[in-house]
């Protein structure tokens, strides 16, 4: 049987990915910092808490990963960790930095130091291109991160890079563009869209506010997103992916979206507030996925409007599970 760990297992693409794997017949560990304490809520919703072996690790402390990785003996590891928010990176920029570029660090350092045979997978994000201004970045478009999330996430990118070809391991990086669903948090702008239309739908009288609603980005889905992380594994050759849907939407676009799929029209319901305007902005992204389509024989198959449908019915739905 072959056994996956995935560091940072207690979020969205962490609950996702663990049940890809079980389907699959791995044997399923995940890490959160605090297993013990942690509830692990997102592996309750999809219904395998029950079926995953959890072990405490903070990627940032090198004894921690070392035992998490020797205790776990895995055929492949799945980097997830880290601090996740971009908005919070503006504010956290020394936790978001420790935690995705020294965690990632430690990682390699681990795999390094065991000698182990072990595929590597890292999370990497689009947020490393920064603003590409028009088109469709693909694996060979520049760098130029707008936020301390984004430069750490470039860091990581090149540490796997480095040690794919200083040490021969087999690690790739997936450079995924948003992907959402149920189990996104509000924190994230397509939830607590989601959440608030429901909620007005059903009476309350609040308004939405949001921050600058002109930003354009390519929203796929998350369960599909996962799949793409688990193809970069099984490849001959570690290699770095794109994965994104190839469709770009304006935060507009997406509102709009949710609100008429429960047959509201936003402008009676939302508002606008520079104060959530972050310090700097990526205005317009869009990936190319072409080459995880001809190697990984991965597409999307859902698209923004497909994902906020999908979030309104479980929106609506909610109780508690997620299917
Ligand atoms: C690829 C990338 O994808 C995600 O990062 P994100 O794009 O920052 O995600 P978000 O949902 O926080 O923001 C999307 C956009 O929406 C704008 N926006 C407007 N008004 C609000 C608002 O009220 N809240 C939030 N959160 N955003 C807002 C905000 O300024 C931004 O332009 C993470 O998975 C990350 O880990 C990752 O790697």
């Amino acid at each position: 049987m072959r056994r996956a760990l995935i560091c940072g297992i207690s979020g969205q693409d962490g609950a996702y990915l663990a049940r890809l794997l079980l389907d699959k017949g791995y044997e399923v560990w995940g890490t959160s910092r605090d297993a013990q304490a942690s509830s692990f809520a997102n592996l309750a919703r999809l219904g395998i808490l029950d079926r995953v072996r959890t072990v405490s690790m903070a990627t940032n402390d090198f004894r921690s990963v070392l035992q998490a990785i020797t205790q776990s003996a895995p055929d492949e590891i799945y980097n997830l960790a880290g601090q996740s928010s971009v908005g919070l990176s503006f504010d956290q920029p020394a936790e978001t930095l420790e935690s995705i570029a020294t965690g990632t660090l430690n990682l390699l350092e681990v795999i390094r130091f065991l000698g182990a045979k072990v595929r590597f997978y890292n999370a990497g994000s689009s947020e490393c291109f920064g603003d590409i201004g028009a088109g469709a970045a693909d694996e060979n478009a520049h760098f130029h991160p707008r936020s301390p999330y984004a430069v750490a996430k470039s860091t990581a990118h090149w540490l796997v890079d480095n040690y794919r070809s200083a040490y021969g391991l087999f690690a790739c990086t997936g450079i995924l563009f948003n992907h959402e669903s149920p189990l996104r948090p509000t924190r994230f702008v397509t939830r607590k869209i989601v959440r608030a239309a429901v909620r007005i739908s059903r009476g309350a009288t609040e308004k939405l506010t949001l921050g600058d609603m002109g930003i354009q980005r390519d929203w796929g889905w998350s369960p599909e997103y996962v799949d793409a992380m688990w193809r970069m594994l099984q490849t001959d050759r570690p290699e770095d992916f794109v994965i994104a849907t190839g469709e770009s939407n304006s935060l507009e676009e997406f509102v709009a979206a949710a609100f008429a799929e429960i047959g509201l029209d936003w402008r009676e319901h939302v508002v606008q507030d520079p104060k959530l305007f972050r310090p700097s902005e990526i205005r317009y992204n869009c990936g190319n996925a072409d080459k995880a389509r001809r190697i990984l024989a991965w597409t999307a198959q859902k698209k923004m409007r497909d994902v906020v449908g999908e979030m309104v019915r479980h929106e609506l739905e909610a109780d508690g599970t997620v299917i």
